[in-house]
């Protein structure tokens, strides 16, 4: 029989988007999963049990090993870069991590920059050779230019709405984000041929999704 697969699924925007995938790929999601409060759902019927967890935990549980693999933002793995294996981008959760600010932003010696990612925003910056402050925030980033916290945050785009109701202007664009599938470098050895099933299970999938986002 194949090997339980430990699945770390995250709360919020990508839960969606990531359950409808893993459907379509034939695994029986319970539909009572997508509101459910339960932290530990077994599905047995596709050899998997899901841990809902906080996105940004997830690459920490595959490290860890008390997950198998998980599904994650790009976002997240390159701030916490936890040492993971990663298998498939899911192109699911489409956005991109920008530098941010008002639009008469000028350069000052220095610059604060807000943001939730101080990891990613400080390697932006010191590859481009410019010295800044990173200000950690955990949420409602646009706020910290609108109240002269900092000169520039580093955030995510999606629609731009954000953005766009709060005045402020997409500077510069770091990169795109997506969603990706991750294992725990052990479990990938050892829980090969389910994990491979899974990916073989979900490729066409994302290929046909890609196709209709690109025509
Ligand atoms: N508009 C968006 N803003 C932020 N993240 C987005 C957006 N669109 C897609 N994403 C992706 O969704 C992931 C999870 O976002 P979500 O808002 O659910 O988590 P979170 O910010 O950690 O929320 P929470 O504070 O509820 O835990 C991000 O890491 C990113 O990859
Ligand atoms: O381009 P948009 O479609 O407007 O999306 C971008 C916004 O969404 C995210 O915030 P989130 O809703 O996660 O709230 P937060 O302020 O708590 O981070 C992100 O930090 C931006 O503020």
């Amino acid at each position: 029989m194949q090997d339980l697969l430990k699945v770390a699924m995250p709360k919020g925007r990508i839960y969606k988007q990531a359950s409808k995938l893993f459907r379509e790929a034939g695994l029986s999601i319970p539909e009572e999963m997508d509101d459910s409060r339960k932290l530990i759902i077994p599905v047995p019927e596709a050899r998997m049990e899901f841990i809902m967890a906080k996105p940004v935990d997830v690459p920490t549980y595959v490290e860890y090993g008390v997950a198998d693999i998980g599904v994650v933002g790009k976002d997240v793995l390159m701030e916490e870069n936890r040492d993971v294996y990663e298998l498939l981008d899911l192109g699911i959760a489409r956005c991109r991590m920008s530098v941010i600010g008002l639009p008469d932003w000028e350069p000052v010696l220095n610059p604060r920059v807000a943001t939730k990612y101080p990891n990613v925003a400080s390697q932006y910056f010191r590859e481009l050779g410019q010295q800044v402050e990173v200000i950690k925030l955990n949420g409602s980033i646009e706020l910290a230019p609108l109240i002269g916290l900092a000169d520039r945050i580093v955030d995510m785009v999606e629609t731009g709405s954000t953005i766009r109701e709060n005045g402020l202007m997409e500077h510069e664009q770091i990169f795109a984000i997506t969603s990706r599938l991750i294992a725990n470098r052990v479990s990938y050895r050892m829980k090969n041929d389910a994990i491979q099933a899974l990916c073989d299970r979900l490729q066409p999938v994302i290929a046909a999704a890609s196709t209709v986002v690109t025509k």
